[in-house]
């Protein structure tokens, strides 16, 4: 039996384009969605309001003529960030948001800030001014378990930067624990959370149980299973401070696959098939619109995408590349251990 689904265009609010022959690459996968916000951590970094309007412009290239997608801009907060560019970089709409990475957190996060004390007047002139600040929320201390990062940064760094930032608009990335959850939950107004399709599907045993899956890998690392629940309820739930982040992180084969592979899930190509899927699994189908094209468009205070896309539950699965190829490179597509049977119509 067929049933269709039909959905205000979605937005990704955490996505890795890269650049050069990657982005040319994965550029495409990403061309339905409506927004999506562009991670910063090239190397070297997007620190300045021009080179942001520069890789805007070498996304734009990438993409498809009549690609929905409308490539929404981020700096990398450093220690050395000047506030009055990021003021001015917002209001020339250029950049939407500002990144923090504690430095050494995540893949290309060397630039990332070591002294909190530095950045403080940027964060309030981003208060201010109404500029986001995204977080990746662990912390760095090699003495922190891995699996315990999120919820001490939660306590220690989030919270008393919040409270030391009055008004400061804050999205808590890719969250993977239910501390995070309560967090965000609690977090008032100015508080909002993105979700991965990959964290909605994988526990920690997925990367680990029977053999090592470096395809699995990524930070924040998948943890618990209890933790995933809390995610898929949270995803789930309608409530408006959770909406989908991909974090779709493309790292060629040759990369991930080494004694030291890097962290980073390529969900792009099958992501919203594979949401379709669990939403329809935990009774909530009627949701998916909210999570995906309604919350973050909220929170970034912009109007939903006017136009909508389908997704067909057919009995017979989607088709979907294992691989895909950059340069002369492949990257493996994240394999979500079941069957797409949520076909997204072309449109
Ligand atoms: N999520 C990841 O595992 N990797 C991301 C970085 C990040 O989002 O932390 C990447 O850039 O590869
Ligand atoms: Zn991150
Ligand atoms: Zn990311």
């Amino acid at each position: 039996m067929t049933q269709t689904l039909t959905l205000r265009r979605p937005d990704d609010w955490h996505l890795h384009l890269r650049d050069g022959a990657m982005l040319a690459a994965v550029a495409p996968h990403s061309a339905g969605f409506g927004r999506a916000i562009i991670m910063p951590n090239l190397v070297p970094p997007v620190t300045t309001g021009a080179q942001a309007a520069a890789y805007r412009d070498r996304i734009r290239a990438a993409l498809p003529p009549g690609a929905a997608l409308d490539p929404q801009m981020v700096l990398y907060l450093t220690d050395t960030t000047d506030a009055a560019d990021v003021v001015a970089a917002f209001r020339d709409g250029i950049i939407r948001a500002v990144k923090l990475y504690p430095a050494g957190a995540t893949t290309n996060s060397a630039s990332g800030v070591t002294d909190f004390d530095r950045v403080q007047p940027v964060l309030e002139a981003m208060a201010e001014a109404g500029v986001t600040l995204c977080v990746h929320g662990e912390v760095t201390d090699p003495s922190v378990d891995i699996f315990d990062r999120e919820a001490v940064f939660i306590d220690t760094v989030l919270d008393p930067l919040r409270r030391r930032t009055p008004g400061l608009r804050v999205v808590m990335e890719h969250i993977t624990t239910s501390q995070g959850v309560d967090y965000a939950r609690a977090g008032g107004d100015n508080l909002g959370a993105t979700i991965t399709t990959h964290h909605l599907v994988i526990n920690r045993n997925a990367i680990l149980a029977g053999g090592i899956r470096p395809h699995y890998y990524c930070l924040p690392v998948a943890k618990r299973e209890s933790h995933r629940l809390a995610l898929r309820e949270a995803a789930t739930s309608g409530d408006a401070r959770f909406f989908l982040g991909t974090d779709s992180a493309p790292h060629t084969d040759a990369a991930k696959l080494q004694p030291c592979g890097c962290a980073g899930c390529f969900t792009a190509p099958n992501t919203m098939s594979i949401l379709a899927q669990v939403f329809e699994d935990e009774g909530a189908v009627d949701r998916l619109e909210a999570f995906t094209s309604l919350n973050g468009a909220a929170f970034y205070r912009m109007a939903p995408n006017a136009d909508r896309i389908t997704l067909t539950r057919r009995d017979t699965p989607a088709e979907y590349p294992t691989q895909i190829t950059a340069g002369a490179e492949t990257v493996t597509v994240f394999d979500p251990g079941f069957p797409l049977y949520w076909h997204l119509e072309d449109q």
